[in-house]
This record gives structure tokens, C-alpha cells and sequence, in this order.
């Protein structure tokens, strides 16, 4: 399977800080606003099906769905998706969380989703290109697939590595293996491949201290990617 079990087990780990907006997840609670409007106006989410893979503790699936989506939510770190589901009590919120990877789940229930999310996670897998045939493979001829990763540069590791793990101990130490951060083109003839067309790029930009964010045209950090199915 395409999985690294040191990649899950730390995540399991931390699992119950996930809602925590003041822990290990805090970068993740500051641009989950940004990413999530950013998904919303290229798709108007209200009533679409959409799959989120790595939803973790479901900080995105749940975003989504308050805009009025019905969102299947997909990890395959157990404890993350419990925490996950609990939360669901705690929001009122509506999403169907499922332990299954991405790739089972092509074949299962090929081309059913109108939109299809992959944030902050091709990064912690062993082999990207096949989510991403399989995240392809799941979103309908014509729909969208959003990605979002870490560049593989100096400045990338600066930041996200010696200054979010040792400097600033914003994450705990082996979040991020450089060694798995994705170089935008990459990431695009990967997407390519597949069979999508690759829309757009655009980089995050996240300040630590002031804990804002924004989209920029600088893509050597954080960036997302946005596609489109090819029919
Ligand atoms: C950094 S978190 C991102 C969570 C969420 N996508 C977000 O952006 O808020 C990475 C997630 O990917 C999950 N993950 C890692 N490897 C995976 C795999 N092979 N299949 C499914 N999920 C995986 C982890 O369990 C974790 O929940």
C-alpha cells in the first residue's frame, strides 16, 4: 500500500490536539480559512459531493461542509479520523468519514465527485503520482482537484523545516522530510499524466507571529494547485 506507517503513527500520536488552535496544528488552523474560500470560489461548494483525502481531523472536510457540501472525508490514520468523527458531535456538522486509502477507493467508487481535495499531505506519502492518478480517477470528467504542498528548495527548507521545527518548534521535529517536498512542475506533470489540466498555481504565504496568511504569486514555500479533469 501506498503508505508510510512512521507518517501515520505521528499523526495518530497528536491526534487528540487536532481541534487545538493552539497546538502542533496551528499552521493548519491559520490558512484553513484562506484555502477554504480559495476552494469555494472556484467551485461554489453548496450541494457538490466532495471527497477530501487526508482529511485528518477534518478541519477542511468540516469547512467544507458548512458551505453546504456533502463531504466524504478519507485518512488512514485511525485515531485521527476518531477524532474526527467526535468533533461532528461537538460542530453539528455532517461528513463521512472513512478509513480507506485513496487508491481502494478509485476503484471502488470511480468518477462519482464533483470536487475532490488533497491539502498538506502528497508530502507524507511514499508515492504522490498514484493519489493523484487516484484522486483523478475519482473526481467526474469536467471537475476539479485541489492540491496543496511544500516547494523543495533552500528557502523551502528553511522555512518549514529548521524554522517551523527547530527554530520556532511551531511543529514537532520530523514533521516534514525534505526529501518528499514536490517541485511545482512536478507536481504538474504529475497532475498531466493523470489526466488533468493544471488551472492554476498559487502560493500561500503564512506568517507565523502575526498568524496571517495570503495568496501570493511566490510559490518557493507553501503552494496550491488547482486542475481540471480532462473529459
Ligand atoms: C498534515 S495532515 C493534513 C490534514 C488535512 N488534509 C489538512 O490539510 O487539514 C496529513 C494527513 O495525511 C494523512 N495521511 C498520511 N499518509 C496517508 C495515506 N497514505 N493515505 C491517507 N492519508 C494519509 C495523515 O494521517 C494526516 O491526517
Amino acid at each position: 500500500m501506498n503508505v508510510d506507517p512512521a507518517e501515520l503513527k505521528k499523526f495518530s500520536e497528536l491526534a487528540h490536539r487536532w481541534w487545538d488552535p493552539n497546538s502542533e496544528f496551528k499552521p493548519l488552523h491559520d490558512i484553513n480559512p484562506i484555502r477554504l474560500e480559495w476552494i469555494e470560489r472556484h467551485t461554489r461548494l453548496q450541494g457538490k459531493r466532495v471527497l477530501d483525502v487526508g482529511c485528518g481531523g477534518g478541519l477542511l472536510s468540516e469547512g467544507m461542509a458548512t458551505f453546504g457540501a456533502k463531504v466524504t472525508g478519507i485518512d488512514l490514520a485511525e485515531k485521527t479520523l476518531a477524532v474526527a468523527k467526535l468533533h461532528l458531535l461537538e460542530s453539528g456538522q455532517a461528513v463521512d468519514y472513512q478509513l480507506i486509502s485513496v487508491e481502494a477507493m478509485a476503484l471502488q467508487v470511480p468518477a462519482s465527485f464533483d470536487v475532490v481535495t488533497c491539502l498538506e499531505m502528497l508530502e507524507h506519502v511514499p508515492n504522490p503520482a498514484s493519489v493523484i492518478q487516484a484522486c483523478t480517477n475519482l473526481v467526474k470528467p469536467g471537475g476539479q482537484v485541489f492540491f496543496s504542498t511544500l516547494n523543495r528548495n533552500p528557502k523551502a527548507w528553511l522555512f518549514a523545516v529548521l524554522g517551523a521545527e527547530y527554530a520556532l518548534k511551531l511543529l514537532p521535529r520530523g514533521t516534514h522530510d525534505y526529501n518528499h517536498f514536490i517541485k511545482p512542475a512536478e507536481l504538474a506533470t504529475y497532475c498531466r499524466r493523470a489526466g488533468l489540466t493544471v488551472t492554476e498555481v498559487v502560493g500561500l504565504n503564512y506568517n507565523p507571529f502575526t498568524r496571517r496568511c495570503s495568496l501570493t504569486s511566490d510559490t518557493q514555500v507553501n503552494y496550491l494547485l488547482r486542475a481540471q479533469r480532462n473529459d
